[in-house]
């Protein structure tokens, strides 16, 4: 009797335990959301070849990452670089246990996404901002009406059981109204939390801001109850300040990070705007910073040496660049020691 009351107990010690042990380690853990191949491609002028961007996609798949957005059902008169997205999926090689997601900004690019069955996506996105002229510049309609479309979007999507993800963008500048305030930001998380969004991606799209003002949104967002579970942080790096934004992000416990491999990409609708934080230089941050994200760096510098050599650009990574420098300084000493 004794014996199975210890036992009982060191059963539930145990299971205890672990529960508090994934807390932790769960804390500890931050989610890479690769937007590589959509953010990243969207706004290339010549089009990149399809057999291209399912490469790119596979050497992602292979790195560790969880969270890839591949492509966006858009209007390809809106953004040509997309329009091959039923291509794109089909050409892919899925890893079991890797989401690929995509942009639906409609009832018709769900519809689409809708009709392709298991050669669809995972996930979808819809995307709105907190900037009015933004939001007219990018999906050619208000705030409103884009919030009224995306309640059908995420009807259909959850009818189909498919998790949708919203964007905020412009939630600390815009390129054509300048600073946004947090006030701005927190009714449209709330709208799109409510509508049936997982998560919310805060989108620093022009890069303009700093911990400062990352600092103050994400107090008023707290202050509004909205729990740091739901956020993502999503940075581009125009003014060098991605790093500094993640890092506060990440005191004011944001755990998942939008990224893009060798910092591709910018938005068409924000002219000046650069890519988006280097995945690359998140992870080395994340590990120096003692979080686990299970992402391969060695693999995913691979991932973007291929990329940026078929787009024939610099790899907008530092980290990548100072690891490929150092590796190639060590090969070239070996071949001179080898030749002594
Ligand atoms: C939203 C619309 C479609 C409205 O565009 P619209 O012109 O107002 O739409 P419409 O309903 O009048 O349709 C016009 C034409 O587009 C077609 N169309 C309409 N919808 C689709 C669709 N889904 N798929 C394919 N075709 C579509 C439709 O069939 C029609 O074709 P037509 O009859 O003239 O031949 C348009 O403005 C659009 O596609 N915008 C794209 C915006 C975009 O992709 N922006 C970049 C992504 S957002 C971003 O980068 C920010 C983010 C997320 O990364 C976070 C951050 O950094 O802040």
């Amino acid at each position: 009797m004794c014996s199975r009351i210890i036992l009982r107990r060191m059963i539930q010690y145990n299971i205890l335990s672990r529960k508090y042990n994934s807390t932790l380690s769960n804390d500890n853990f931050v989610r890479i959301f690769e937007v590589g191949p959509r953010d990243g491609l969207q706004n290339e002028k010549i089009q990149v070849p399809t057999s291209i961007k399912i490469e790119f996609i596979n050497r992602l798949s292979q790195t560790g990452l969880k969270y890839i957005e591949v492509t966006s059902f858009v209007s390809p008169k809106w953004v040509p670089q997309m329009s091959d997205h039923v291509e794109v999926l089909a050409g892919i090689d899925r890893i079991p246990g890797i989401c690929y997601s995509a942009l639906t900004p409609n009832v018709q690019g769900i519809n689409k996404v809708v009709s392709l069955g298991k050669k669809g996506v995972d996930e979808v996105a819809i995307f709105s901002a907190a900037s009015e002229t933004f939001s007219k510049k990018n999906i050619n309609c208000s705030i409103e009406t884009s919030l009224q479309r995306f309640n059908d979007v995420v009807k259909i999507a959850r009818e189909k059981d498919l998790p949708v993800r919203g964007y905020v963008s412009c939630v600390v500048g815009c390129p054509y109204e300048g600073k946004i305030k947090p006030s701005q930001v927190v009714p449209i998380i709330k709208k799109l939390l409510d509508m049936g969004c997982y998560e919310i991606s805060l989108g620093d799209t022009i890069g303009v801001g700093t911990p400062k003002s990352i600092y103050d949104l994400l107090k008023e967002i707290q202050s509004n109850d909205i729990p740091s579970n739901k956020l993502a942080i999503h940075c581009h790096d125009t003014y060098g300040q991605a790093i500094a934004n993640i890092t506060q992000a990440l005191d004011m416990g944001i755990r998942c990070i939008d990224s893009s491999v060798a910092g591709l990409g910018g938005c068409p609708y924000a002219k000046g705007a650069t890519g988006n934080v280097a995945t690359e230089d998140v992870i080395y941050l994340l590990d120096g910073l003692g979080y686990e994200t299970g992402v391969d760096l060695n693999r995913l510098i691979d991932a973007g040496q291929f990329i940026t050599e078929a787009l024939k650009r610099e790899n907008a990574s530092k980290v990548a660049r100072a690891l490929l420098c150092k590796q190639q300084g060590e090969t070239k000493t070996t071949v001179k020691s080898n030749q002594t």
